[in-house]
């Protein structure tokens, strides 16, 4: 859908100065090479790098809400994966000051869903020339009132309790540890009691699988989960997939990568605004990493990001 310009401005803003903030842990490691191809694209033509890496995700989240009150900085721009956006994006948030995205992650679902080019030197010509777009963002807000946002899918379920098993796992690395961990949920697959209510007061009481709650529309590097999500309509796309069987399921697994899973009787998706998860015992996670634990509530926060992209 192309946005409505006057609820999500588009602008270009000169870039003469940026932050670059490197997670040097990411991509398995790759992400200071693209960094270091990135810098010099920008630097070649005469934009101003302030390099700055943390020494640990907090450290890091600090420089991200440092560069954004920096009146000299005219975009931060953020070399790793969605993990590193989400942190930055707790200090962007509503600021004004443009993101710039050099997508170094494993999955890049952020990067993917904004058309930046996944090749770091194309991702900094892209941020040389400064068009911006206005973006919604979801916010999730916890039973004690901790708020943080996202991006990109908040989900509860089957694929977080995946999450939690490889977050427990020390070996082995990267893609597979997250395929070890799938496995071993898939062996214990099972759905869990859960109440979901959406802000037009409909309610869903069942025994549900997963619940993802998309302001874009895929996770882990490309499933398209919420096929349809649009982060210029204000609206969450929520999908819902109901208990299953695990034969099914397995039967199926490709359909959930390609979004091919409507028509399912199992699976039912929804829009709204803001929505209400409880599902006791379960870990809510976003943009890949953990938020809170359930209950929680997504908000979208309409036009709440301003990202560099190319210009269409
Ligand atoms: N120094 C650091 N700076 C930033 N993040 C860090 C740092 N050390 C560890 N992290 C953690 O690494 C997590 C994952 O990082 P990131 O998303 O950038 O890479 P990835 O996991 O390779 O990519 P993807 O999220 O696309 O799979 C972050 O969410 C953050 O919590």
């Amino acid at each position: 859908m192309t946005p409505n310009p006057e609820a999500y401005p588009l602008s270009t803003v000169e870039i003469n100065r940026v932050a670059l903030l490197t997670n040097p842990k990411a991509g398995k490691g790759g992400a200071s090479k693209a960094a270091e191809i990135a810098r010099h694209t920008l630097t070649k033509t005469d934009v101003d790098v302030v390099g700055i890496s943390g020494s640990s995700a907090e450290a890091s989240k600090r420089l991200a809400e440092e560069m954004i009150a920096d009146p000299d900085i005219d975009a931060l721009v953020v070399c790793g994966g969605d993990g590193l956006i989400n942190l930055a994006l707790q200090a962007h948030a509503n600021s004004g000051t443009p993101m710039g995205i050099i997508p170094a992650g494993t999955g890049n679902d952020t990067a993917r869903a904004l058309g930046i080019p996944l090749d770091p030197r194309r991702a900094a010509l892209t941020v040389i020339r400064g068009f911006t777009t206005t973006c919604d963002l979801g916010q999730l807000t916890d039973a004690e009132g901790n708020q943080r946002y996202f991006m990109t899918i908040a989900c509860a379920g089957f694929d977080s309790l995946v999450s939690d098993r490889a977050n427990t796992l020390v070996w082995p690395h990267g893609k597979a540890r997250y395929n070890l961990a799938m496995a071993v949920e898939f062996s214990k697959f099972h759905s869990i009691p859960t109440r979901i209510t959406l802000d037009d007061s409909t309610v869903i009481d069942d025994d549900v699988t997963l619940c993802a709650i998309g302001n874009t529309s895929t996770y882990g590097g490309g499933m398209r989960v919420c096929p349809h999500a649009d982060h210029h309509d204000g609206l969450f796309d929520i999908t819902v997939i109901h208990r299953i069987n695990r034969r099914k399921a397995a039967r199926n697994v490709s359909r959930f990568f390609t979004g091919e899973f409507e028509g399912f009787p199992e699976a039912t998706i929804h829009r709204a605004h803001s929505v209400e998860i409880h599902m006791p015992g379960i870990n809510v996670y976003a943009d890949g990493d953990f938020m809170f634990p359930s209950p929680v509530t997504a908000t979208v926060a309409t036009a709440a990001g301003r990202i560099i992209v190319p210009r269409p």
